[in-house]
């Protein structure tokens, strides 16, 4: 697997390499539609076909109305969105509703039909040639699930926006041997309250999730730092790695 995070971002971070969170698993499937899915040129977005969304919050569904706007004449279409149902009512009613971006009408029906949606829910498996996508629970403030990947015989696990405790460690220990854990890491340890109302990380915190693992991940790579605290979460995660084989996105 040749995995591209083009954007892991828990903001807006003034640092054009690292938009929102969007997650390049192949040229025809990313996983999320922030503003790091602007870093592919045109012709790039025009080979993404499959979009998989982990919850409806916007920087993870930022750039995917004028994604979409960018595929009209494409050759393959349509793009297929997939996520739970409660993300697609959220994106139904908020964006695609003829205020914020034309109706989501116009956009699936006809004969030039750019957009299909394909609810999913915690354990729906996805193939796509030769690669398993497989939705999984993660308790967050709406709605969100992360997704398992295996291909090439590698195993990639992205747990998407989540705070620790037993849902991640069930689903986590559930999904066997990992080779690439992408954990998130919000706010800093200070800021404690604030990650468990909105339902995040902080190192403390997933230093609890890793130890509650029956089997450690190969490596760990830590995303989704949020801009106001980034500076002072990487160094502390880049001195004390809660892993042996860490990377701080
Ligand atoms: N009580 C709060 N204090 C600080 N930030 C908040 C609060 N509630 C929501 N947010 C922010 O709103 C963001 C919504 O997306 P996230 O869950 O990634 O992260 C959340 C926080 O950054």
């Amino acid at each position: 697997m040749n995995i591209q995070v083009l954007g892991c971002s828990g903001g807006l971070s003034g640092d054009n390499k690292n938009g929102s969170t969007c997650i390049q698993l192949r040229s025809d499937i990313v996983i999320d539609a922030g503003t790091g899915l602007n870093r592919l040129s045109l012709a790039q977005m025009r080979q993404v076909r499959h979009v998989f969304l982990t919850h409806s919050h916007m920087d993870h569904i930022a750039a995917l109305p004028t994604f979409l706007s960018n595929q009209y004449d494409s050759e393959h279409l349509p793009v297929t969105v997939y996520a739970l149902p409660h993300t697609l009512a959220k994106l139904r009613d908020n964006i695609f509703n003829g205020d914020i971006w034309p109706e989501l009408s116009s956009m699936t029906e006809g004969p030039n039909a750019i957009l299909q949606f394909e609810e999913i829910q915690s354990g729906h498996c996805v193939e796509i040639d030769n690669m398993s996508i497989r939705a999984f629970e993660v308790e967050h403030s709406v709605p969100t699930v992360g997704y398992s990947v295996k291909s090439d015989g590698q195993h990639f696990v992205f747990c998407a926006d989540t705070i620790a405790g037993s849902v991640l460690t069930q689903q986590l220990n559930e999904l066997g041997d990992i080779d690439t854990l992408m954990l998130e890491c919000a706010f800093p340890d200070e800021l404690l309250d604030v990650a468990q109302k909105t339902k995040h990380m902080t190192p403390r915190l997933l230093q609890e999730a890793l130890a509650s693992l029956k089997q450690q991940p190969k490596e760990l790579w830590i995303t989704h730092l949020k801009p106001s605290y980034e500076a002072q979460l990487r160094e502390l995660l880049t001195k004390t790695p809660p892993h042996k084989n860490t990377v701080v996105l």
